[in-house]
């Protein structure tokens, strides 16, 4: 298995997050800013976890341009899911579903429900419990991809 994490951050506690997960997926696993993204970075990629902070209620710039390079089918066979972090707010907006909605449509099959990641202030840091909750989704992750190997 070639899993792979790319992230993006302003402030280092989506990296923070991006590093929780591939330390939990194990063996094989990679992480990736997606400043760092080059066309041959996906090549071989059969796992696909991506996340961002929400800016504007929406993935930043950076991960939005990275989205838009995906054609349709470009990531058939890949199994992905997403997530973001965000403050913790009545009205937030949301980045993880709409990353999930492009992998989707670029063929991905999606294994996980996307997941928001809470930070306390927008300089971070990550609120309490939130690097377990990583783990602990990144656990289910690795469960869907044995259950289906
Ligand atoms: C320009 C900007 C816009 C933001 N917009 C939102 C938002 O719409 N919703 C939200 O929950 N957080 C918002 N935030 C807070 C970020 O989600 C927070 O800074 C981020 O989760 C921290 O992650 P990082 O340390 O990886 O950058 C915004 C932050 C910035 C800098």
């Amino acid at each position: 298995m070639h899993a792979l994490v790319v992230y993006d951050t302003n402030y280092g506690s989506t990296r923070t997050i991006a590093e929780v997960i591939a330390t939990e997926l194990g063996r094989g696993t990679t992480t990736l800013s997606v400043s760092d993204i080059t066309e041959a970075s996906l090549d071989g990629v059969d796992v696909l976890v991506v996340g961002c902070p929400i800016n504007g209620w929406k993935p930043t710039d950076r991960m939005r341009r990275f989205l838009r390079t995906l054609a349709p089918g470009s990531l058939a066979g890949v199994r992905a899911a997403a997530f973001d972090t965000r403050i913790k707010l009545f009205i937030h907006g949301d980045a993880a579903a709409k990353i999930s909605h492009a992998l989707h449509a670029a063929g991905a099959t999606i294994v996980a429900k996307p997941h928001g990641f809470v930070v306390d202030g927008t300089e971070g840091p990550l609120a309490a419990g939130e690097t377990g909750k990583a783990g602990a989704w990144a656990a289910y992750i690795g469960a869907e991809l044995r259950a289906s190997a």
